[in-house]
């Protein structure tokens, strides 16, 4: 099947996108990571994050020009940095450098300070329902920011949503291998990355990042038997609850230990088979889920032939704006273990209410 406009122009953004953040993991130094601010929750941003979104929200820009973006970061805090010292003093600059050494790396033109801001600031709207007849974009930068500033896993998560349905989904995850390797969660293997992407009702397919690599498809394991099944999760114990998941994993006699990776890396794990279950469940009550932390992922997932509900077995609901507003936690899975997985997560969690 020939990809779609909407697609292509995904694509191309997530390749642009990952070129500026492994221009930035190159150039700092290994003791020191890459430059971040703290958010206005704790947090972290990098520099990364700035010029992927940028230049995601450029080239969705120059294909959909009319499309509404829905991105998570804002170049707000950027625009006010006149009197930045100390580690945060060049910033900025380190953003614009970023952004156009991924440019140049495309053979396309460089930009100013001021256009890559409100390239970034394109990214601003709020997914409002009605607005430009349902359809808009969700950007997540970099996923797994924290995965990123630790050389773990970390996507370049694109995707787009028509009446609350995402319907195109891109992941670029430059630290992923293009064959599943069982222990992803190491980070780079020296390797080009992989690209995750699908369309709604089409297949799912994964390829280098290396320029004019040829997609192959993906589909996820076909396994019914949960204690042979391999459990995903994140890394970050403030992002899910590892000791419920420990206790589902013991309903299902699974016995394999989890893989725990950073970012949407965990839905193409299970979307290509490397995976079968992921499981992300509420810490604490009251978080409620980004759509850019799910949007791409379920796209790649379903059309690889799994599932994904929310832990209380409702469809995921983009129709709120930036927030999973009307769900709790997520279970995605190859697809045959679903109903069982999303059984033993209510027995754990109605148990420990
Ligand atoms: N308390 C919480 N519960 C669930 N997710 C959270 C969270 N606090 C932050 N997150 C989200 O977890 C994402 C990372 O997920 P993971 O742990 O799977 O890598 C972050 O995305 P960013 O890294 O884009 O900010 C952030 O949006
Ligand atoms: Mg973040
Ligand atoms: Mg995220
Ligand atoms: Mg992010």
């Amino acid at each position: 099947m020939s990809e779609s406009a909407a697609l292509a122009a995904a694509v191309q953004a997530g390749r642009w996108a990952a070129a500026a953040c492994q221009v930035v993991r190159s150039a700092s130094g290994l003791e020191d990571g890459p430059a971040a601010l703290d958010k206005a929750d704790k947090s972290p941003v990098t520099v990364a994050d700035f010029a992927a979104q940028a230049l995601v929200c450029r080239a969705l820009a120059e294909a959909f020009p009319d499309d509404p973006v829905v991105g998570e970061e804002d170049a707000a805090a950027l625009r006010t940095t006149a009197d930045w010292q100390g580690e945060k003093a060049g910033f900025v600059e380190q953003v614009t450098h970023a952004v156009n050494a991924a440019l140049a790396q495309f053979k396309l033109p460089t930009a100013t300070t001021a256009e890559i801001l409100d390239w970034i600031d394109r990214g601003g709207a709020d997914g409002a329902v009605g607005e430009n007849g349902g359809r808009f974009w969700t950007v997540d930068p970099i996923d797994g920011t924290k995965g990123f500033l630790r050389g773990g896993q970390y996507a370049v998560a694109i995707a787009l949503i028509e009446n609350g349905i995402p319907t195109v989904g891109v992941l670029a995850c430059p630290n992923l291998p293009v064959q599943s390797d069982g222990h992803n969660g190491d980070g780079a293997d020296g390797g080009t990355g992989a690209l995750f992407s699908a369309e709604k009702d089409g297949g799912a397919t994964v390829r280098s990042l290396e320029p004019g690599s040829t997609p192959t498809s993906i589909h996820t394991s076909a396994t019914a038997d949960a204690a042979a099944a391999r459990l995903c999760e994140s890394v970050e114990s403030a992002h899910t609850a590892h000791g419920a998941a420990a206790e589902i994993a013991a309903k299902l006699n699974l016995t394999a230990d989890p893989l725990r990776l950073d970012s949407q890396a965990k839905y193409a794990e299970v979307a290509r088979g490397g995976a079968d279950i992921y499981l992300r469940l509420p810490t604490r009550p009251g978080y409620v889920e980004r759509i850019w932390d799910h949007a791409a992922g379920v796209v790649v997932i379903e059309a690889a032939g799994g599932r994904v509900t929310d832990v209380d077995g409702q469809p995921l609901d983009f129709t709120h704006g930036r927030g999973l507003e009307k769900n709790r936690g997520v279970i995605a899975t190859n697809g045959p273990l679903h109903d069982a997985v999303r059984a033993a997560t209510g027995a754990v969690l109605n148990a420990s209410n």
